[in-house]
């Protein structure tokens, strides 16, 4: 994959140190390098002189049968023929770094755990993304929850957060598992369709459970098409515990706010990529590692003391249910990046395992039906998809020591040297450890009930919080969730499904329910089953989380060019977008040599118009020259180049004779363009018609109302969208 900007690893090495701390030395010994020394060997060591031909009865004139015999070609075909493991059963598809977690808070009223209370520490940790529904080679922008599981490689043990970007799950009681992901996943008869709820079964299931309104809300927001890993929150979802040093408990949940801040695709571009670029999520993670611009996240809790379990009007262990940031705010008290790409996809990302059930002292579980059964299902599954050892695999196991008497079962790695293999033994070899000695003490928690399958009383409502959530959503983001019902509801061909599904809405809002029943097809209902509450919450809305500071850092800018093009504004343009730390990429009518106007110049693209799309990048600039925009104008991909970022809300620069060019192919009266040396910003789309020595210098700080031209354009990429197009429904009156 290509990596557009000179790699900053050297330097970041020598300022840091080597990236990922223990374990990345603790890797270091399973790791191999391949050299111009090294020779081809058997996985036994003996050197092979032919990896071409299987050993067989020859002479010139014939080629006589192979031998069974050659051990070379057959250990060759044995490891070829059991190359795959059963991909994970759900979260199949996905893709993970490593990185450090840095405490700048201590939890200490709250937690005795080392990693929540040391501020010195750094602790190596390991992200895997994923999508759910997927297998593992589906597309990376289909609608989906995505999964963001971390491992903490911590002094005390791993300690692993099994973590979605939507905040709450569709079901309250693990038993359901199965059902909820069965009607998820390809239906049954035809196996059809594959990674996406637009189907019967989906929506049949969201139906009969009323516990899942909340959801699949989240799910139909643009949290359901994240722009990138790097621009999701991540949410524990289950109610975990905290216990300090006094004894206390308390609730907790754990929150991650990315830095870059919460972006999504537009559903458009999302459909386009999933066949124009299956992997954009996982090759865009990696190319802003390899560029050096490091995702980071707020590592946030929120912490309910335990005598208040009950003062809430839903049960805090339902996992179904947010805790309101204006109820419970949010305590952000470190944070985590990522920076360091994987050596090898398989033994890294594919073969790392997390299970709920990994805590260390300080952190507990609670009574969350959701947690309990994830707590015995995790490790059940690695059983099947990894073997009974997957703990000794290089990326699962702690860097701190390990010792016990688990012994043997398939692939056991570990040699442990001794005369006895239980407990007790006459030598009190391997005791258990004491509290004081680091040992896990479950916490006393005093329990009583009735034997029963049910659920406490609070469980049984369902609505408030789905109207919360569609109350505190922005204008834009209702549309969206308007339009993904539209389509989802669309793909569902059987008229039970989605006539019920409308009349499911009701109990939310009356209006979404009508109008989503105009676009599918169903009864428009006439009344609300149920009176909206008209409540919001902070901290729901995407539009919340702009990202700590406005930033064009690690975006994609293309700047289209055909022969002829201005040098100076290409040049300018690459410049000030490479000191952003964005990523420019030169987009022309073909790949080879392409010269400026006069022979000022010469660029050879890293794409052509065919070959790439807009859809994969942020922002678009044209710089003028007579002849390059003469081309450009008559390259009808050029056009839809222009008129499909318009359609996806995305930042246009234009200058010289490009602004006409934009001006024409978008051909609204409502988007105004430059006239002369002045910068017009008009619905995002920034022009200068007159560029002067200067006027294209680069935009250190991207401030609103900046008066340059890259000020512009880079506060408008930094806005992530020109949302201002939607409102005013400009972006559905230009073909794309
Ligand atoms: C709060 C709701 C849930 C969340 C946030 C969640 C999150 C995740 C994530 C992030 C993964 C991917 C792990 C990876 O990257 O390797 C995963 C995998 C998995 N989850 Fe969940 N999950 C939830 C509910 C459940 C429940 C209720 C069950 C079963 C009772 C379950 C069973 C599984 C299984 C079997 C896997 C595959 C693990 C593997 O093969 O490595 N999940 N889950």
């Amino acid at each position: 994959m290509a990596s557009y900007l000179p790699s900053m690893e050297k330097v970041q090495h020598a300022v840091l140190g080597p990236r990922g701390g223990d374990k990345v030395a603790d890797l270091q010994k399973e790791t191999k390098e391949m050299s111009d020394k090294a020779r081809l060997t058997t996985d036994y060591g003996v050197k092979q002189t032919s990896a071409d031909d299987w050993l067989k009865i020859v002479n010139n004139d014939k080629t006589g049968p192979m031998l069974l015999e050659d051990p070379f070609a057959r250990e060759r075909i044995h490891r070829f023929d059991h190359e795959r493991i059963p991909e994970r059963v759900v979260h199949a598809r996905g893709s993970g770094a490593f990185g450090k977690f840095k405490l700048f808070e201590s939890a200490e009223d709250v937690t005795f755990a080392p990693i929540l209370t040391d501020t010195s520490r750094e602790t190596p940790i390991f992200i895997r993304f994923s999508t759910v529904l997927g297998s593992r080679g589906s597309a990376d922008t289909v609608r989906d929850v995505r999964g963001f599981a971390i491992k903490f490689y911590t002094q005390e043990g791993n300690w692993d957060i099994v973590a979605n970007n939507i905040p709450v799950f569709f079901i309250q009681d693990a038993i359901k598992f199965p059902d909820v992901i069965h009607a998820g996943k390809p239906e049954p008869h035809n196996e059809v369709p594959q990674a996406q709820t637009a189907h019967n079964n989906f929506w049949d299931f969201q139906y009969n459970h009323t516990e899942a309104t909340h959801m699949f809300m989240w799910a139909m927001s643009d949290r359901g098409i994240p722009r990138s890993y790097r621009m999701m929150q991540g949410f524990g979802v289950n109610t975990f515990t905290l216990i300090n040093a006094k004894g206390e408990r308390h609730f907790v949940k754990f929150i991650f706010t990315p830095e870059l801040g919460v972006h999504s695709l537009i559903w458009d571009e999302a459909l386009k990529l999933a066949g124009q670029d299956p992997d954009f999520h996982r090759k865009d993670l990696w190319e802003a590692i390899e560029n050096g611009v490091f995702p980071k996240w707020k590592f946030g809790i929120q912490v309910i003391p335990e005598a208040d379990e009950h003062k809430f009007d839903f049960d805090i262990l339902d996992a179904t249910k947010i805790w309101p940031e204006d109820l419970v705010p949010v305590r952000y008290i470190g944070e985590f990046e990522l920076n360091r790409n994987p050596d090898e996809f398989f033994p890294q990302t594919e073969q790392v395992a997390f299970c709920t059930s990994h805590i260390v002292p300080g952190i507990g579980f609670s009574d969350d039906p959701l947690l309990q059964g994830r707590n015995f299902s995790y490790f059940d599954t690695q059983l099947s998809r990894l073997g009974i050892n997957w703990q000794e695999l290089p990326i699962n196991r702690p860097v701190c020591p390990v010792m016990n008497f688990n012994r043997d079962g398939a692939m056991r790695h570990t040699i442990t040297k001794g005369t006895v293999n239980y407990w007790p033994n006459r030598f009190e070899k391997v005791k258990p450890a004491t509290h004081e000695e680091g040992g896990y003490v479950e916490y006393a928690e005093k329990v009583a009930g009735i034997k029963a399958r049910a659920r406490s009383a609070k469980f049984k409502e369902h609505f408030a919080q789905a109207q919360l959530f569609w109350n505190s959503m922005s204008a834009v983001e209702k549309n969206h969730i308007i339009n993904a019902l539209g389509f989802e509801l669309d793909h569902c061909e059987d008229p039970v499904v989605y006539e019920r599904m409308v009349t499911r809405l009701a109990d939310i809002d009356l209006g979404l329910a009508q109008t989503v029943a105009e676009m599918v097809g169903g009864e428009p209902p006439k009344e609300a089953s149920r009176p909206n509450h008209g409540r919001k919450a902070p901290g729901l809305s995407q539009t919340e989380f702009p990202g700590s500071k406005p930033t064009i850092a690690s975006r994609r800018i293309a700047i289209l060019v055909a022969d002829g093009y201005d040098q100076v504004a290409y040049s300018a343009a690459y410049a000030a977008i490479s000191a952003g730390l964005a990523i420019p990429l030169v987009i022309g009518t073909k790949r080879s040599k392409i010269v400026a106007a006069g022979g000022a110049g010469s660029t050879t693209p890293h794409h052509h118009l065919e070959g790439f799309r807009s859809t994969m990048v942020d922002a678009i600039f044209i710089p003028g020259g007579v002849d390059s925009i003469r081309a450009l104008s008559k390259n009808g991909r050029a056009l839809h180049w222009i008129r499909e970022a318009f359609g996806h809300l995305k930042a246009i620069g234009a200058t010289g004779e490009a602004v006409d060019f934009v001006n024409k192919a978008i051909g609204l009266p409502a988007v105004s363009v430059s006239e002369s040396a002045e910068v017009q910003d008009s619905y995002g789309v920034v022009t200068m018609r007159e560029t002067k020595p200067g006027s294209l210098s680069e935009a250190v700080d991207i401030v609103k109302g900046g008066a340059g031209f890259m000020e512009k354009f880079f506060h408008n990429i930094a806005q992530h969208r020109c949302w201002a197009r939607e409102l005013d429904g400009l972006h559905s009156q230009v073909a794309y």
